[in-house]
């Protein structure tokens, strides 16, 4: 239960001329759900892949604490306790969501990956299996757990997704649009996971989200990208005032905006 401080400090990211990210600075406070909203094509998801170490990172740095994970290959930043999910929702749809989950064991391991799949001993194996169905329960799959994931609800692998991301045991959760698609009583359930694990594992949380309703009612702060730059930040009540995001992202005042704007 040592939730980390993130500090992103003038982070750029580069596609051969394109600036993804130009420059991007905030910090996020240990223990608190920090929401990156956004336009599309802002740099949501870029700014999130490089924080993970899947896109280099061009200028700036990125650190954890102390740690700088700046250029830091993936399995190292996951070692280092950031776990995450991604947009679109990545099981292996033929394997048991019991199956799924304890892949997601694997950086615990004694030897990784290959190991988990080949052979684990049984007394290591019972204890992963034991927090596996723990977490599962706390999402809520614990029926679920030897149904192929490939035939579960669209909700329950939004589920499968997050409880995955949670058996790496993170201090750092990173979630990726944890609930586009999702209606409306799925989505604030989802959210309502979100800042029970928060809680419960005492987690730092980054979520990237275009449901402005879950963004507003879990995030303690915000930040605004557009075009690559912040172009604000601030706790919900004040993001939701700010004229500079009502022109960007949210649209005229008094609207309530659902969905990422159309430029
Ligand atoms: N791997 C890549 N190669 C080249 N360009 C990329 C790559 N990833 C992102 N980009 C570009 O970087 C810019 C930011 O994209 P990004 O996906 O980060 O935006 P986003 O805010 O996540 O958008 P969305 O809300 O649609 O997911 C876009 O112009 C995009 O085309």
């Amino acid at each position: 239960m040592n939730p980390p401080r993130l500090t992103v400090d003038a982070v750029s990211v580069a596609f051969s001329g394109l600036r993804a990210l130009d420059e991007v600075s905030f910090t996020v406070e240990p223990g608190t759900v920090h929401a990156v909203i956004g336009p599309n094509g802002a740099g949501k998801s870029s700014l999130l892949n490089a924080l993970c170490g899947i896109y280099p990172v061009t200028g700036g740095r990125i650190l954890l604490d102390e740690h700088e994970v700046t250029r830091q290959r993936p399995d190292r930043v996951a070692a280092l306790g950031v776990g995450r999910t991604f947009q679109n929702i990545v099981v292996s749809p033929r394997e048991s969501v019991l199956d799924n989950l304890m892949v997601g064991r694997h950086r615990l391991t004694r030897a990784g990956l290959v190991r988990t799949a080949l052979w684990l001993g049984r007394g290591e194996e019972r204890r992963h299996e034991a927090r596996v169905r723990e977490i599962a329960g706390f999402v809520g799959l614990s029926e679920r757990l030897d149904k192929t994931a490939g035939r579960l609800a669209y909700g329950d692998l939004k589920r499968l997704e997050f409880a995955r991301a949670l058996c790496l045991e993170p201090r750092l959760l990173i979630l990726d649009e944890p609930v586009a698609g999702l209606n409306t009583a799925e989505s604030r359930e989802l959210g309502r996971l979100v800042l029970a694990a928060r809680d419960a594992l005492g987690l730092t949380v980054v979520f990237v989200e275009h449901d402005m309703g879950v963004v507003m009612s879990i995030a303690d702060r915000i930040t605004v990208l557009d075009f690559g730059r912040v172009v604000a930040e601030g706790a919900p009540a004040e993001v939701r005032r700010n004229p500079t995001v009502i022109s960007a992202y949210l649209g005229a005042p008094g609207e309530d905006a659902q969905e990422g704007a159309p430029r």
